[in-house]
């Protein structure tokens, strides 16, 4: 039985943040025990040295808008709050103590000195903790224990069920460890194998189950073993290894964020370049070296054009979020990264795709795309595309000129359940860039403490919103989709669809930014019959993740399905590894591969639906 969310979050509303290292909060209360384990962006607070950025919004605005106002009478939510900035974009680069050293492959240089991304100056190695079962690492494992898991591919390499049972190098093991992951989730348990065995791979798996360190840790610790020969020196085009691409921004610097703390002291050195943000300052991080660099696709195709990037010599790429960079606002660009310039062939790179959500019309458009992939595995945990029974999802029917008041009677009665804690945070998704910035005055007119992620805002604007957000000084967020998708920030309690997506896939990834790591989460959604062509998808969605599904919307369900017009209507729940189907097969040359019937055809609508490729 799940806990009560309000119940849940006020457990997590009491903590404080200098705490939060020994508790997770927001669990089942089948955890069995409370949490050690420290959410990343905890751990890795930055230095108190670091200077602020100037201010905004100004010293007493509580949220990020300059002179956005808000009642005279402050906020609702008690005093007025102040948000800070840091200033400055980019990379992992000079000050804080000395690394491991670089032995010669372009990673941290001589005089660069790598700082510590645990924030703690005196981690002692010998004081971690080994990886030892009994250890809690805070993640609720047993949430994920029941999940089926499928691979289809030739030669899979064995699951492990330890980080112990896997050579990654000693490094890699004390940042593992340092990260307080006890042990692998399954994906993790799967995918590390399959990567570390050299395999190309199109994982699957459920929001916030773990897919970053999945592709991370084979990536990092191929590189501290592998021999590569001598990247050109003394020019002013780098050379990385590895690539790692997301969609959006602040999914990239999260990345970055990670991948420096789990190669702390590696000698691999990870670099950001992203879009929005002033290049030379990336520049001048990718100059000092860079093994890994993470990027969105927009940026790099203008390094790529500067030749200032050079992709000769990737031995790694992976797509974070892959459904969403092979979609069709993305795919121009991802053609162009890795198909028409440098990178070498399928073969002789290592490709790693990752999403929790894998519509066959991606696979597919995987494979008339030239190869992105050799010999692949598929892995799934879970059933592709689903969502985690972590999450509680309710469904309203809500006229669109009542949607302010429902809104409000949510946030009320989340201040009534005692859930109005500095760490209790709500993101409510809208659909339109200009709905944000009005639901967003909106409710600070009304005393709700409220900033926008959106992509009209500048990077600055948004990085700002995004810090005030996650550290609780303003606690509710309203996002487009740009927020949909990887963002792991601990303690949103809720998130609430205001305006629901066209896509069953992108509600997948919005209600996912709850629910994670093994930690229950809310999600509410407004419906009406503006979103009748989610209704038959989002009926089965809810059904499959067994929650309650209002009968109203099991009748909208019915009459959608004549004529739905949903992207891929009832294809969705067919399909696991495109592969397996007869319409791939035929004329096709996979012996794997043995068609089931059934065929690839399902809703016959085109994916896609032009997100933005500004985005990045
Ligand atoms: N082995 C582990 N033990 C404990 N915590 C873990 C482990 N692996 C990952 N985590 C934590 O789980 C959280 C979710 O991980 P991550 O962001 O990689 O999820 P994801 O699967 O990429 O989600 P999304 O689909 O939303 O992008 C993070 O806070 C991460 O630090």
């Amino acid at each position: 039985m799940r806990s009560s969310w309000a119940d849940a979050v006020e457990n997590s509303a009491g903590e404080s943040l200098d705490n939060a290292g020994t508790s997770g909060g927001n669990e089942r209360p089948s955890a069995a025990a409370r949490s050690a384990y420290v959410p990343p962006h905890l751990r890795n607070r930055p230095p108190v040295s670091e200077p602020p950025a100037p201010s905004v919004g100004g010293p007493h605005s509580f949220n990020d808008r300059p002179g956005s106002g808000g009642p005279t009478s402050g906020s609702r939510w008690g005093g007025g709050r102040t948000e800070y900035g840091r200033q400055g974009y980019g990379g992992g680069g000079g000050g804080g103590r000395g690394s491991g050293g670089w032995r010669g492959r372009g990673g941290w240089g001589g005089k660069d000195r790598e700082v510590n991304p645990f924030g703690n100056d005196d981690v002692d190695a010998d004081a971690e903790p080994a990886f030892n079962e009994q250890e809690n690492s805070g993640i609720n494992f047993d949430a994920y224990e029941d999940i089926p898991v499928e691979t289809s591919g030739g030669n899979v390499p064995p699951p492990v069920n330890t980080f112990a049972e896997i050579d990654l190098g000693d490094a890699l093991n004390l940042n593992i460890r340092r990260c307080k992951y006890v042990k692998p989730t399954p994906v993790q348990r799967h995918a590390i194998p399959i990567s570390l065995a050299g395999r190309d791979l199109m994982a699957c798996a459920q929001t916030g189950s773990g897919k970053t360190a999945a592709f991370c840790f084979p990536i990092i610790s191929g590189i501290m073993k592998g021999n590569f020969p001598q990247r050109p020196r003394g020019v002013r085009t780098v050379f990385p290894l590895a690539l790692i691409l997301s969609p959006t921004r602040e999914l990239s610097v999260q990345i970055h964020e990670e991948a420096r703390k789990f190669s702390y002291q590696t000698g691999v050195r990870v670099v950001v370049a992203y879009g929005g943000a002033p290049i030379n300052q990336q520049l001048r991080e990718l100059e000092r070296g860079v093994d890994i660099l993470v990027a969105t696709p927009g940026r790099l195709v203008d390094l790529l054009e500067r030749a200032k990037v050079s992709l000769q010599m990737i031995r790694y790429l992976a797509l974070d979020e892959a459904d969403r960079m092979l979609d069709m606002g993305f795919e121009p660009q991802i053609r162009k990264i890795v198909e028409q310039m440098d990178m070498p062939p399928p073969g002789e790179r290592q490709t790693m795709l990752f999403s929790a959500t894998f519509p066959k019309e991606i696979q597919v458009k995987v494979r008339m795309a030239s190869d992105f992939l050799s010999n692949y595995i598929f892995l799934a945990v879970g059933r592709v595309g689903s969502s985690t029974d972590l999450i509680v999802q309710r469904v309203e029917y809500v006229h669109e000129n009542d949607k302010r008041s429902y809104l409000m009677d949510l946030i009320h009665a989340q201040r009534a359940n005692g859930v109005q804690g500095k760490h209790a945070l709500t993101l409510v998704f809208v659909e339109t860039k200009k709905g944000a910035d009005s639901l967003e005055h909106w409710l600070c007119m009304n005393g709700f403490p409220a900033t926008t992620i959106h992509g009209d805002r500048t990077q600055q604007e948004r990085e700002t919103a995004l810090r005030s957000f996650k550290s609780g000084n303003t606690p509710i967020l309203v996002a487009t989709d740009v927020a949909a998708r990887g963002l792991d920030i601990p303690h949103v309690a809720h998130v609430i669809n205001f305006d629901l997506p066209n896509d069953i896939d992108d509600y997948v990834h919005r209600i996912g930014r709850t629910g994670r790591a093994g930690k229950s989460g809310l999600a509410t959604a407004f419906f009406n019959e503006n979103n009748m062509s989610l209704a038959k998808s989002l009926a089965e969605l809810m059904k499959e993740a067994n929650q309650e599904v209002p009968d109203w919307l099991t009748r909208f369900a019915g009459r959608a399905s004549f004529g739905n017009k949903g992207r891929r209507g009832g294809g969705r729940f067919g399909g696991r590894d495109f592969r397996r189907d007869s319409s791939y097969n035929r004329g096709n040359n996979s012996g794997d591969y043995h068609g089931g019937g059934g065929g690839y055809g399902g809703s016959g609508g085109s994916y896609g639906g032009g997100y933005p490729s500004a985005w990045d």
